[in-house]
C-alpha cells in the first residue's frame, strides 16, 4: 500500500491526571473518508487538535505526507494541506462571508496573486451554496450557513486532508443531507476527510472507515458496517446491552 498521507504512531496526551488520548495509532490513506465515533468526552476533538497542531502529544509521533510534523505549529500545518473546520463556529464576525474566505485563501492558500484566491473562493462559494450571502456579514447568518462557512473557510485553505468537526448537529433532515452531497463532493475532488459525527446516518453517507474512540482508547476501526455491528461498540456508543 501506498504511503499513508497521515499517521499517528501511539500518541498520547493527558490535561493533569485526565488520560485523554493513550496510545492512539491511526493511518488515513489519500481519498479516505474516516469517520470518527465516540461518547461525549471520550477525546475526539483533542484528537484533531493533535493532528492539527492545537495541541502537542506528550508521546508518540505524527507524520504527514512521510514527515514528521510532531512539534510542526498549527499555521504550518495548515499550510502543509491540513484543513479543519472548528465545532464551534468562530467566523470574523465583522466582515463579510467572502472576506471571511479570503482571510483562510490568502493564509493557508499557495496563491501569490490577490485575483487567484478572488477566484478561488468565488468557486468554493458557488460549491458551498453561500454565494447568495457573499457580502453579508458572517455575524448574521443563520445556523446551516454558519456551518457551510466554516467548511468553506477550510477548503479555502486548500487541504488535501480535510478536518471536520461535528458539523451536521442542529440541523434538519433536508439541510443534513445537503451537507452530506456537499462533503461526497469534496471527497470526490481527491480531499481526503476525517470526520467527528454525532449524526451517525450522515456519516454513514460518506465514511469509508470508522474509528471510534471510548475514554481517550481505541475501541474499533475497521469497514463502516463491520464496526457499526460489533457488540463493543453497540455496547459503548449506542448503549445496547448485547
Ligand atoms: N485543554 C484542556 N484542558 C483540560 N481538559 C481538557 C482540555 N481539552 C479537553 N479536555 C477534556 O478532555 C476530555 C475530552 O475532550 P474532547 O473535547 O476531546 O472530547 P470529545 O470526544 O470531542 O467530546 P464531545 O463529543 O462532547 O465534543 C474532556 O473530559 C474534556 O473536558
Amino acid at each position: 500500500m501506498s504511503t499513508p498521507l497521515l499517521t499517528l504512531d501511539n500518541i498520547s496526551k493527558n490535561f493533569g491526571s485526565l488520560k485523554v488520548t493513550q496510545n492512539i495509532t491511526l493511518s488515513v490513506h489519500k481519498g479516505e473518508a474516516l469517520g470518527v465515533l465516540g461518547p461525549n468526552g471520550a477525546g475526539k476533538t483533542t484528537l484533531f487538535n493533535l493532528i492539527s497542531g492545537d495541541v502537542l502529544p506528550d508521546t508518540g509521533r505524527v507524520h504527514f505526507k512521510g514527515q514528521d510534523i510532531t512539534r510542526t505549529l498549527p499555521h504550518k500545518r495548515c499550510r502543509a494541506g491540513i484543513g479543519r473546520s472548528y465545532q464551534i463556529a468562530l467566523p470574523f464576525e465583522g466582515m463579510t462571508v467572502f472576506e471571511n474566505l479570503m482571510v483562510g485563501a490568502m493564509f493557508g492558500g499557495n496563491h501569490t496573486r490577490t485575483s487567484e484566491a478572488n477566484d478561488r473562493c468565488a468557486t468554493i462559494l458557488e460549491r458551498t451554496g453561500l454565494i447568495g450571502r457573499a457580502n453579508q456579514l458572517a455575524g448574521g447568518l443563520t445556523l446551516l450557513d454558519r456551518k457551510r462557512l466554516e467548511l468553506a473557510r477550510a477548503l479555502a485553505t486548500e487541504p488535501e486532508l480535510l478536518l471536520l468537526d461535528e458539523i451536521a448537529g442542529g440541523l434538519t433532515e433536508h439541510e443534513a443531507h445537503e451537507l452530506v452531497e456537499l462533503v461526497q463532493s469534496i471527497l470526490a475532488q481527491g480531499i481526503s476527510i476525517i470526520w467527528i459525527e454525532h449524526v451517525v446516518h450522515a456519516l454513514l453517507a460518506v465514511a469509508t472507515r470508522l474509528f471510534v474512540i471510548n475514554f481517550g482508547e481505541k475501541l474499533a476501526d475497521g469497514p463502516p458496517r463491520e464496526v457499526m455491528d460489533s457488540a463493543e461498540v453497540k455496547r459503548v456508543y449506542m448503549g445496547i446491552a448485547v
